[in-house]
């Protein structure tokens, strides 16, 4: 059987900011990879890096050394509109406050990706992830109208409809109570459990972090233990 290439990968991946002796090495030559279908959680002490490397990893931000691939495409070096489609084709995101667009509804909400990068919706997918998800009841909601973990499921169900290489989370369970959290956990999970998805999930909360396969940690811009 082929080997499935990793979801996401490092070589000395490196970010400084400023220069001079007010610099500051937010990443010192990180170098790892995420199997595809993984659940990893990257942990650290505030300041250690987490949000650096999730937004390097997720083309947000560049390197000021080192490399990276999504899949098989190398993300460091491209320009802004090529990273844009990597962004668009490969990776999805979800952040802490769900960013949700408050004037359109559940149904509309999830599908904005696709409207935006003028794809065909596939109506079997979506209607999968929506069941899956427990979103089928709610997708005539605004987000004003669902609480913290309804719009987080949404959110999750925005990502995993464009079916990316990655879903990039970034302190998902950070706004929630402990239910909510563990509703969204619950969810990317099924995620990883029912279609193989790869997530990357930054995270304080250590039961957070037993709902994943892999925790990976991270202080003064270092990966100081990898745990399976
Ligand atoms: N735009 C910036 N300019 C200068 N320094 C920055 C910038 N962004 C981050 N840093 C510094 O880089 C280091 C790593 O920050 P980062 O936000 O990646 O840590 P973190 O582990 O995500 O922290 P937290 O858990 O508090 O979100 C910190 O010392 C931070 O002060």
């Amino acid at each position: 059987m082929p080997i499935a290439p990793p979801a996401v990968r490092a070589e000395s991946l490196t970010k400084v900011y400023g220069s001079g002796e007010t610099s500051v090495t937010a990443l010192d030559a990180v170098s790892t990879q995420l199997e595809s279908g993984e659940f990893t959680a990257i942990m650290g002490p505030s300041g250690s890096g987490k949000s650096t490397l999730l937004h390097l990893l997720a083309g947000l931000d560049q390197a000021s050394y080192g490399r990276s691939w999504v899949g098989d495409v190398e993300i460091t070096g491209l320009d802004d509109k090529r990273l844009t489609k990597v962004r668009r084709d490969h990776i999805g995101f979800v952040f802490q406050s769900f960013n949700l667009v408050p004037t359109l509804n559940a149904r509309e909400n999830i599908l904005l990706p696709q409207r935006l990068a003028g794809r065909r919706p596939d109506q079997e997918w979506f209607d999968e992830v929506v069941s899956t998800l427990g979103l089928t009841e709610r997708l005539t909601h605004r987000p004003s109208e669902l609480s913290g973990g309804q719009q987080q499921r949404v959110a999750v169900a925005r990502a995993l409809v464009m079916r990316p290489t990655v879903i990039f989370a970034d302190e998902p369970t950070g706004a929630l109570d402990s239910a909510a959290s563990a509703d969204v956990l619950g969810v990317l999970r099924r995620a990883v459990d029912m279609y193989g998805q790869t997530v990357v999930m930054v995270t304080h909360d250590a039961s957070a972090a037993r709902a994943c396969d892999r925790v990976v940690r991270l202080a003064d811009g270092r990966i100081v233990a990898d745990e399976r």
